[in-house]
């Protein structure tokens, strides 16, 4: 039990012929990653314990004052970054209150002092919930070997009585990067409508992401209330949204230029990576700037959080597909549907859509990899499925068996890889196998991808985009810069970019909710028995 983590870890490693390998590619931080490849698989458990121990390196467990050493540094990590850090500023009382009595239309007037709607700086909540007894525990995420509880406090979110800017004097500016997100809109609005509570009357967006920084003939779109009032009632995002042109430097100068106070950056870890560095470059040139970002993923793949705004909706809509790709399936003569699900590396997508459907009998996804041939492979189970009740359903995630293709080394504007397309390489292979076993099979596939992404958002990340939004004007308020906003074990937080940006949310295959996916679709594990 006594180790230094980052040892044990590489011991581990090498022991097991895990591939252990400096990964730089991902949001251009050189943070070590461990890839594991499908030959060792028996070690999921083992490797989620590194992860866990990776996640924390440099703790020595033999010192008995190691879990004070670790909360201090974890205190440090979270601390939230703010403008006094590095400038002279003066909190003024906030402009924010529910009781004042002046109407809208105008600002606001002078908050009652009694009212206790704010959040106080040190409120905090709890980032992990559960104590496991051991790292073998489903989705066990451990600090140390015994699994020893430790309280990890985030800050909470939310209105404070103090803030940093003058609401008459603010530019704020909203900016919508990445792809599509369903609640784009509802989030705009939202930024719009409390920046306006406070009395903000500048608010304008940058359109077409980054790109509006800096690309001529692009102009700022003012927002207010009136303007943005219905935007909810449509995806996509009003400002536009684009990939690449993140040159920071460049990007700082154009924000200095057109006198931004406070920019809101939408976006997912590409974004976040740049909103931290436009962070840090304003507090190199001293600018009075407070940069504020929220998550934006469909893919779900943004660490430390519940959800991200448009999984959920993106996760109602894959539903439509799959139950047309069920009703081609059965009703067809030994019918086979297959729907492609977005998730670049990440498959939650394609597991929630699954279990939510119940009519999902295989379920591929990035995390868990798998063979098409042979006894144990998945052509051999569709042949089973269609032998034992005619028909089956397949889902697959955009960035699942990558492996079985062969590579574009392409990568889109922004630097992601192009993906090839899995869902039409198993189309093929599903027709090949069946046509070589002299077994008619109907083989129908469905790629709703972009279909899912431009929807409006649902009821449900309708509520969270209101949250967020109104949160992170508060945080922009409060005078943080650096920090972005999400849900943490219901309870909304503020976190540094630089947390966030530091790894990528993954399913777990260990965890319950794989394995509830597993029960649920009565998959078998795709894999030869040497490598499961
Ligand atoms: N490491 C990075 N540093 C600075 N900017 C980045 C970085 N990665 C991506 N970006 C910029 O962020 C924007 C969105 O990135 P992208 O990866 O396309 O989407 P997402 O934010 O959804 O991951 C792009 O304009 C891109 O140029
Ligand atoms: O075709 P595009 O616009 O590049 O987007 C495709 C990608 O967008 C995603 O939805 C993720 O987008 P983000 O990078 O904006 O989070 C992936 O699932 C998918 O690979
Ligand atoms: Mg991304």
């Amino acid at each position: 039990m006594v180790s230094t983590s980052s040892i044990s870890a590489v011991g581990l490693v090498n022991q097991h012929g895990l591939n252990w390998k400096a990964d730089s590619s991902l949001f251009n931080l050189n943070y070590l990653s461990l890839i594991i490849s499908g030959r060792n698989r028996e070690f999921e458990s083992r490797k989620f314990h590194i992860r866990a121990l990776m996640a924390k390196p440099d703790i020595d467990f033999a010192d008995p004052k190691w879990k004070n050493k670790f909360l201090e540094s974890f205190d440090r990590r979270f601390d939230l970054p703010h403008l006094r850090d590095s400038l002279e500023v003066k909190p003024r009382p906030t402009t924010f209150s529910l009781k004042s009595r002046v109407p809208l239309v105008d600002g606001n007037g002078a908050p009652e002092d009694t009212w206790n709607g704010y959040v106080n700086d040190d409120d905090r909540a709890l980032l992990k919930v559960i104590k496991f007894t051991s790292p073998s525990s489903a989705g066990a995420d451990c600090i140390d070997p015994d699994c020893s509880w430790v309280e990890q406090w985030v800050h909470r979110a939310g209105p404070r009585k103090l803030i940093y800017y003058e609401p008459d004097d603010v530019k704020a500016a909203i900016v919508t990067c990445g792809g599509l997100c369903p609640g784009l809109n509802d989030l705009i609005r939202q930024i719009v409508l409390t920046l306006e509570k406070y009395g903000v009357k500048k608010i304008v967006g940058i359109p077409f992401g980054y790109r509006g920084f800096f690309e001529e003939g692009l102009s700022e779109i003012p927002l207010s209330r009136r303007v943005v009032e219905n935007i909810n009632l449509a995806g996509g995002s009003l400002l536009g949204v684009s990939r690449g042109g993140g040159n920071i430097s460049e990007n700082v100068d154009s924000i200095q230029a057109r006198g931004i106070d406070i920019l809101f950056i939408l976006g997912g870890n590409g974004t976040h990576a740049g909103a931290n560095a436009i962070h840090n470059e304003c507090r190199k040139r001293s600018m009075k700037v407070s940069v504020i970002a929220v998550p934006k993923t469909i893919d779900n793949d943004i660490p430390l959080m519940d959800k991200t705004f448009g999984f959920d909706t993106a996760v109602e809509e894959a539903q439509r597909a799959i139950n047309s790709a069920y009703i081609e399936a059965h009703s067809a003569y030994h019918g086979i549907g297959l729907v492609k699900l977005m998730g670049r590396s990440s498959g939650f997508i394609a597991m929630h859509a699954s279990v939510s459907s119940g009519q999902i009998d295989v379920c591929l996804i990035p995390e868990v990899p798998f063979t098409l041939e042979g006894p144990h492979g998945v052509l051999q189970h569709l042949e089973h499925l269609i032998r034992t009740k005619g028909s089956s359903v397949v889902c697959i995630a955009e960035g699942a068996g990558q492996d079985l293709l062969q590579k574009s080394y392409a990568t889109d504007a922004s630097g992601n890889v192009v993906l090839s397309d899995i869902g039409v390489h198993i189309q093929q292979q599903i027709r090949r196998y069946f046509k070589e076993a002299d077994f008619p099979a109907d083989v129908k596939y469905i790629d709703p991808t972009y279909m899912i992404r431009a929807c409006r958002a649902n009821a449900s990340d309708a509520i969270l985009c209101t949250v967020l939004g109104q949160n992170a004007v508060h945080g922009a308020f409060a005078g943080f810069s650096g920090i972005t906003t999400g849900i943490c074990n219901t309870h909304n937080v503020y976190l540094p970019i630089t947390e966030v940006i530091r790894t990528q949310r993954r399913v777990d295959p260990n965890s319950r909710m794989w394995h509830r996916c597993l029960t649920s679709t009565g998959q078998p594990h795709f894999t030869t028995p040497s490598s499961s």
